[in-house]
């Protein structure tokens, strides 16, 4: 597969390193804005770059015909703007918060247990996560996605940063040097605790994740998830 990435930061380098070790061809790769047309001869476009940079780029991805892998959070309040440019453009399009298998399985172990307890209101329910300095969005993306789907399941309102109000769900976004990506959800009651978490030990995952997803969506046509990728099913 002919690979361009855009956004060559700490993922852009794991993927094409993974990339090239499976055979793959990284023909272009970009730290900033690229012109229409530059990456014309890529059969995908993995992006990982800036919650400012993604719309322009999943953009001139679509607008030139080229399945779209992106993996930048903290655009998503346009996600339906790109799902309807890819329609129109009758593209190919995926998108994830979190591409490593080992999260999305925890997205399903996640919204088990949201519906378990459900039904035991002595609990009180809250998400953790941990990432390292630089990240420049928070909550996590990963983060808002267990968020929304505890949701499904909950009385709360809605998801809060450093919430103290019991009717929102509370997330708390940790950074320290060098961690990968930690996230943990807690159920507490006055007499016990319970928890799940997921730590990435490297960057690896995500990477394997995206080369799959974008292998996974040559000839395909339309909008997808990591789950369809992984074959999951809630
Ligand atoms: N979905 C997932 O599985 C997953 C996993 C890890 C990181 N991420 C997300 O991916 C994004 C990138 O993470 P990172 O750790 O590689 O960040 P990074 O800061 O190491 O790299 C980002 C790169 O994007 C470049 N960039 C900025 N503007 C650009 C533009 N207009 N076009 C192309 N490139 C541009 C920067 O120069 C930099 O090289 C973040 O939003 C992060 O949250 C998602
Ligand atoms: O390193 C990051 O940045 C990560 N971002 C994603 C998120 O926001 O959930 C996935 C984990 C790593």
């Amino acid at each position: 597969m002919k690979i361009a990435l855009l956004g060559y930061g700490k993922m852009g380098k794991t993927i094409e390193k993974l990339a090239l070790e499976k055979g793959h061809t990284i023909v272009y790769k970009s730290t900033s804005n690229s012109e229409e047309g530059e990456f014309q001869e890529a059969e995908a476009v993995i992006e990982f770059s800036s919650p400012e940079a993604a719309v322009d780029n999943i953009s001139k991805a679509l607008n030139a015909g080229i399945p779209v892998i992106c993996g930048t959070t903290g655009w998503l309040e346009k996600y339906d703007e790109m799902v309807n440019l890819c329609e129109k453009r009758n593209g190919s399009f995926i998108s994830a918060s979190n591409f490593s298998v080992g999260v999305n399985l925890f997205f399903n172990i996640n919204e088990y247990v949201a519906k378990l307890m459900e039904t035991w209101k002595d609990y009180t329910v809250s998400v953790e996560e941990i990432h390292h300095l630089q990240k420049k969005d928070a909550p996590s993306g990963t983060a808002i996605t267990l968020a929304e789907d505890i949701l499904k399941h909950s009385e709360k309102e809605r998801w809060k940063l450093d919430a103290s109000d019991k009717k929102f769900l509370n997330i708390t976004a940790k950074r320290e040097e060098d961690v990968k990506g930690t996230h943990i959800v807690s159920y507490d009651s006055a007499i016990d605790s319970i928890s799940i978490k997921h730590e990435a030990h490297s960057r690896e995952g995500f990477a394997l994740g995206a080369i799959l997803a974008a292998q996974w969506l040559q000839n395909k046509k339309g909008v997808f998830t990591m789950k369809d990728v992984l074959g999951i099913k809630n």
